[in-house]
């Protein structure tokens, strides 16, 4: 992989506020292949010069990742998306989860290439066809709208932006398995 700053125009944001109740400890520091799952995200997004890290401060040592705390705290991933728009410098931002560990550079590039000027978001396509907004670029544009969307009580993430401005991006699905429960861990584990 090259990793010529061009190509990294954009931010990056993991958004790191859940309680992974479902999966019963912290997933974000359960080990894939002797490493985080934190770490793994991460890794595909180190080509980017602004990494922010929405968590509570003091939750995450992350090298060269700049923790933001929650201004919405247990709001879920849109209110994480709120306050990592309103710290980005860049015009678009790469956001994603704790729990998506098969993400890399590559699939990152892709989405960017698939920017258009008259679009604000680009979303991957999942293996059911459905658009996944938790590993996905925003235009920072959108911040208005998303304090609107928390502000009248919505929390779903796919609803930043509107559906005729985004562009969908098929064939990495397979980047996208996440990580919700320990059998879905044990899952990812055992196919490799
Ligand atoms: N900043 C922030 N991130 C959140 C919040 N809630 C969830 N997230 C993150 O959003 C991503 C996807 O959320 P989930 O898969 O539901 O994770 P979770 O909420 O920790 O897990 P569950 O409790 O099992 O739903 C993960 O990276 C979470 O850390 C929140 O309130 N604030
Ligand atoms: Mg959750």
């Amino acid at each position: 992989m090259d990793w010529a700053p061009r190509d990294w125009d954009f931010s990056a944001a993991i958004t790191a506020g859940g309680r992974s109740s479902r999966f019963g400890s912290d997933k974000a520091l359960a080990l894939a292949r002797g490493r985080p799952l934190l770490d793994h995200v991460a890794e595909s997004l180190r080509g980017c010069p602004t990494r922010l890290l929405i968590a509570p401060t003091g939750k995450y040592v992350l090298d060269g990742w700049k923790v933001i705390p929650d201004t919405r705290p247990g709001e879920g991933p849109l209110a994480g998306l709120e306050v990592a728009l309103s710290h980005t410098p860049t015009e678009w931002l790469a956001f994603t989860g704790v729990d998506l560990p098969g993400l890399t550079a590559d699939f990152w590039q892709a989405l960017a290439q698939a920017r258009t000027s008259a679009s604000l978001a680009v979303f991957p396509l999942d293996g059911e066809g459905r658009p996944q907004p938790l590993a996905g670029l925003y235009r920072r544009d959108l911040l208005p709208r998303v304090t609107e969307l928390l502000d009248a009580g919505e929390r779903r993430l796919k609803l930043a932006a509107p559906p005729e401005r985004y562009v969908l991006v098929p064939g990495w699905s397979a980047a996208l398995r996440n990580i919700n429960t320990p059998d879905d861990l044990a899952a990812l584990l055992s196919r490799s």
